[in-house]
């Protein structure tokens, strides 16, 4: 499942009881709803001393408390979906029926557990046949093959064909879908199958994956109901979740070893897919990098702000020959940036993105050709070439155009919108009617451009939130150079004269 829209997270409530070394019961399942993008939720029913090794004691708390916890959970949080474990006894079961018939959950999955794998006993003998009743306000149950013979109350099923014969007449009697584990059957897979004889025609699917050889399936059969429990919520069809639960319970399972937990037969890494896939490392904001980055460069803009060029451009004292040079070499910069921003447009991810850039493109060679227009158009700058920090300015943003990262092309494009409108809102308040360079100050400091800059730091520090730390810190550091291009390039027009 890709990224787990916040409101469309499921309110998953796990009713079962504990094991202390977190494999299997409430805190099992815990695991396992987070993992299948749930928020879980636990009422306990019965506390047990138990590890890897095997069940200690048992101690069920009065039920009037198991009612209180259950309405204290539903009196104020509207869940999406239930997941029923160990019931101990009636008196647990009758409490947990009354509920669910007057909560009346959406989804119900009910793992009928009655022996743990180390084989003591969960539930009485005595409510077998209150948790067959039970199972008939399920919607999934998900028994392994000597429990599905209690539901049955058949004798136990020995071949995988019988299994699923016996699942199809739990289903049509008790009204349930049946989730048949042959975890149990001494086969090399480990098949499962989702068999639905509620309706007018039986429907049976299989799901095979191979037997690991592992001892760490404490607590499988916990995790694999809560786990459905959580992926019904999001999936219309219920045999699509089951496949992805299946999928996800063997990568667990196939990774129990990694824990080290216990001397017995050890818990699955609920965990160990998301980790892999994911990591854990935590990401700035798009706001963080934002005032990072420009903090980042606070040495660069001082440094430009104190070059004589920008000076002089702000006072007005600037020669216009080294103006017009600075803007001949302006023109032949505007002329490649355009192409870059071109190449950015047609790596962009989005549509909007690639439009950005594409009309960005557009408003570069439009500037350009404004300035042959304006300033230049006496034509005594026509054959100027490319200086060396423009050609360095150019080569770093060709550069990563060769690289073929959009990431780290926009990161590079990003000073040029931002330190220009910047300076032009700051130079703005020396202009006035009279200033020989008012129309190049008004230029970037319109409206027009604030907006755009804006739209490119959000792009840019965006994608950097979305990146890993290598690739936002390439995306940094090719921001960076591109800020002290900047400075040699409004440094370069008086360097010549000296
Ligand atoms: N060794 C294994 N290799 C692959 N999958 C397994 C293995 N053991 C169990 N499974 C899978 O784990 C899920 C739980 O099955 P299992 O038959 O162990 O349930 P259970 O007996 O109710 O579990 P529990 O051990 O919690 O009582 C099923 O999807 C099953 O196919
Ligand atoms: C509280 C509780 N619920 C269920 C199980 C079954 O799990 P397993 O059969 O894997 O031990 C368990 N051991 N403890």
């Amino acid at each position: 499942m890709s990224a787990v829209p916040t409101r469309a997270v499921p309110r998953v409530l796990s009713i079962a009881g504990t094991d202390p070394t977190g494999g299997a019961g409430i805190q099992a399942d815990l695991k396992s709803i987070a993992a299948n993008g749930g928020y879980g939720m636990a009422v306990v029913t019965a506390l047990v001393a138990q590890n890897t090794r095997g069940v200690r004691s048992v101690h069920v708390p009065p039920v009037t408390f198991l009612r209180e916890q259950l309405d204290a959970v539903s009196d104020d949080v509207e869940i999406d979906a239930v997941k029923i474990g160990m019931l101990a006894d009636v008196d647990v079961i009758g409490a947990v029926r009354e509920w669910l018939v007057r909560v009346a959950p959406p989804v119900v999955v009910l793992d009928p557990v009655m022996v743990a794998t180390s084989g003591d006993r969960l539930l009485r003998a005595d409510a077998e046949g209150a948790l067959r009743e039970l199972a008939r306000l399920a919607h999934v149950v998900t028994p392994n093959i000597p429990e599905l013979a209690i539901l049955a109350d058949e004798p136990q099923a020995t071949t995988w064909q019988q299994t699923l014969d016996q699942a199809a007449r739990v289903s049509a009697r008790l009204g349930v879908v049946v989730l048949a584990k042959g975890g149990h059957l001494d086969h090399d897979t480990a098949p499962d199958a989702l068999v639905d004889a509620t309706g007018s025609e039986l429907l049976v699917t299989v799901y095979d994956a191979s037997r690991i050889e592992t001892t760490n399936t404490h607590g499988t059969g916990c995790s694999l109901s809560s786990a459905l429990a959580t992926r019904l919520v999001g999936f219309a069809s219920p045999a699509r979740a089951v496949g992805e639960v299946k999928r996800w319970i063997s990568e667990s399972i196939r990774a129990g070893g990694d824990l080290a937990v216990g001397g017995g037969n050890g818990p699955i890494h609920h965990f160990a897919g998301m980790w892999q896939r994911a990591g854990l490392e935590t990401r700035p904001t798009a706001d963080e990098i934002r005032t990072e980055w420009w903090d980042s460069i606070r040495t660069v803009r001082e440094q430009i702000d104190a070059l004589p060029f920008v000076l002089g451009l702000g006072d007005g004292t600037l020669r216009e020959d080294v103006f017009r040079g600075y803007l001949a070499q302006d023109a032949l910069y505007l002329r490649d940036y355009a192409r870059v921003l071109a190449m950015a447009s047609a790596l962009a991810p989005t549509v909007a993105e690639q439009a950005f850039w594409a009309a960005a493109a557009e408003g570069s060679i439009t500037a350009e050709l404004e300035l042959h227009d304006s300033w230049l158009a006496d034509g005594a700058y026509d054959g100027t070439v490319a200086d060396d920090a423009t050609t360095a300015y150019l080569d770093h943003l060709l550069a990563r155009c060769t690289e073929g990262s959009y990431d780290t092309l926009i990161a590079a494009l990003l000073p040029c919108f931002w330190l220009y409108q910047d300076i032009g809102l700051r130079l703005l308040p020396r202009s006035h009617d009279a200033h020989p360079y008012r129309s190049w100050i008004e230029t970037y400091a319109d409206a027009g451009i604030a907006e755009v800059t804006e739209a490119a730091v959000e792009f840019v520090t965006q994608a950097a939130a979305r990146a890993d730390d290598r690739g936002r810190e390439a995306m940094r550091q090719a921001f960076v150079r591109s800020a002290e291009h900047e400075l040699a390039f409004f440094a370069s027009p008086l360097a010549k004269q000296t």
